[in-house]
């Protein structure tokens, strides 16, 4: 089935919303708490597609993932078996790649499998580090679907090639069931939220500075871990970058964002916001032992254009598709660098996104990791093609709510991905995002 979508112009933006739980966040609970002994409640969770997958696989390994009501879930840990059936995470790179290093550090058989996107996405990174634990595996191409064969793992010391956080928590995952210390080395930090959550669940590990803002984990090999109580899921800084952006750029727009996760990893987009000239205000609500968690306001201003260079990228890789799009309503020209991972994400998110521009009159160049953007007020009226990304469609649904003429795109059925609720929440704060035709079946 393809759902076509259409999102129009019709005036300001108003209100107050909570976005769904964190993404990153949640696929780690779920692993966590399915590797300890206990049961573990988790509330807020995501109910979207990618973190549905990891719930599933996580049940495949042994583990009992029970819903409880809207958002809380159960999860009690059992020592993980090998499943008979290849397990399917869907469209997630996280869940494949943090199951693989959970996997291999319980020393079960398993194959990963995942849809088109999925499957073109590259494992290497993950297998690359596993094999210097020991972990053998059979992938062709470095591809899914992937084939982890069953041994211990040894403790290795790691630097991570690049800032992903992905890569650094299979490592830590892998490393907790191997024997002898894990010791990864970060030069440019990224996400942290493996390393936040583990001493919830009795895992130890320490973290030591390294020079230039960079860091040095040292896990224990060897260790069991144990419920981790409740653990609370913040909202999607990534999710909630959609409503925030299109209150930027909808003139006489405010709209208020409950309960954001705060991390200081992710907020590299909300800084952009305020660098472009946005009135954005955070008021901290708590969290501060774990996540931190604030509501966020944007009142419309005028945007000027901005520069974010290449070691700014980690704090706000998943927003780059949303931020081409605000970048498009400011004055002047604006230039990101260091965009390569969005190359590899669930589509090629440079090129989609320089194409959605383009087809909305936005005078666009691109190089094979940056782009500039030539800001004004786009006209719109542009086809999109999402590449079936849910981070492409959202990004151009919003483009559409400040364009003269409006935007559609070829299919919205992967939001559900990372944001169920997108359509519905987005209309309740006065957009018109609405279906244009139904094919197939
Ligand atoms: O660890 C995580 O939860 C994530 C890490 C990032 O990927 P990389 O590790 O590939 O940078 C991000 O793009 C992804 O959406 C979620
Ligand atoms: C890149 C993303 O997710 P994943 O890598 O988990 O597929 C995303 O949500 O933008």
């Amino acid at each position: 089935m393809v759902s076509t979508y259409r999102s129009r112009r019709v005036g300001p933006l108003n209100g107050a919303i909570s976005p769904p739980g964190d993404k990153s966040v949640s696929h780690r609970a779920l692993i966590l708490g399915g590797l300890a002994e206990g049961t573990t409640t988790i509330t807020g969770l995501l109910e979207a597609d990618d973190v549905l997958r990891t719930a599933s696989c996580v049940r495949g390994f042994g583990a009992a993932v029970e819903r409880q009501g809207e958002g809380s879930w159960t999860v009690t840990g059992a020592s993980w078996s090998s499943p008979a059936q290849a397990l399917y995470c869907g469209n997630s790179g996280t869940g494949a790649r943090l199951l693989m290093g959970a996997a291999a550090g319980q020393g079960v058989s398993v194959t990963f499998d995942g849809d088109q996107s999925l499957r073109g996405r590259p494992m290497e990174r993950i297998l690359a580090p596993l094999r210097e634990m020991g972990i053998e595996s059979d992938a062709r191409e470095g591809k899914l679907p992937v084939r982890l064969v069953g041994g211990r793992p040894r403790g290795i010391e790691y630097r991570l090639p690049k800032p992903s956080a992905q890569i650094k928590s299979a490592v830590l995952l892998a490393g907790l069931g191997a024997e002898g210390e894990t010791v990864i080395e970060e030069p440019v930090p990224c996400r942290d939220h493996t390393e936040r959550m583990l001493p919830q669940f009795g895992g130890r590990l320490t973290i030591e500075p390294l020079g230039g803002g960079g860091r040095r984990l040292r896990l224990p090999g060897a260790q069991r871990l144990t419920a981790g109580g409740i653990v609370p899921v913040p909202g999607d800084p990534s999710s909630a970058a959609f409503p925030l952006a299109a209150a930027a750029i909808v003139d006489g727009s405010v709209v208020t964002l409950r309960g954001v996760m705060t991390n200081p990893h992710r907020t590299g987009f909300f800084e952009a916001l305020s660098a472009m000239g946005a009135d954005l205000s955070t008021v901290p609500v708590g969290g501060e032992e774990g996540e931190a968690i604030a509501d966020l306001t944007l009142r419309y201003a005028p945007l000027t254009a901005i520069h974010i260079t290449a070691d700014k990228a980690p704090g706000l890789i998943d927003e780059y598709p949303i931020l081409c799009v605000v970048a498009a309503f400011a004055a002047g020209t604006s230039r990101f660098d260091g965009l390569g991972e969005l190359r590899v994400k669930e589509s090629d998110r440079l090129a989609a996104t320089a194409a959605l521009l383009r087809a909305n009159g936005v005078d666009v160049r691109t190089g094979e990791d940056w782009i500039e953007i030539d800001g004004g007020r786009p006209g719109g009226g542009g086809a999109v093609a999402t590449h079936h990304d849910h981070r492409i469609a959202m990004s151009a649904l919003v483009m559409g709510m400040a364009t003269a003429a409006p935007v559609t795109i070829d299919d919205a059925d992967m939001i559900a991905t990372s944001f169920p609720g997108f359509i519905d929440l987005m209309n309740g704060l006065g957009a018109a995002i609405e279906p244009m035709a139904t094919e197939g079946g």
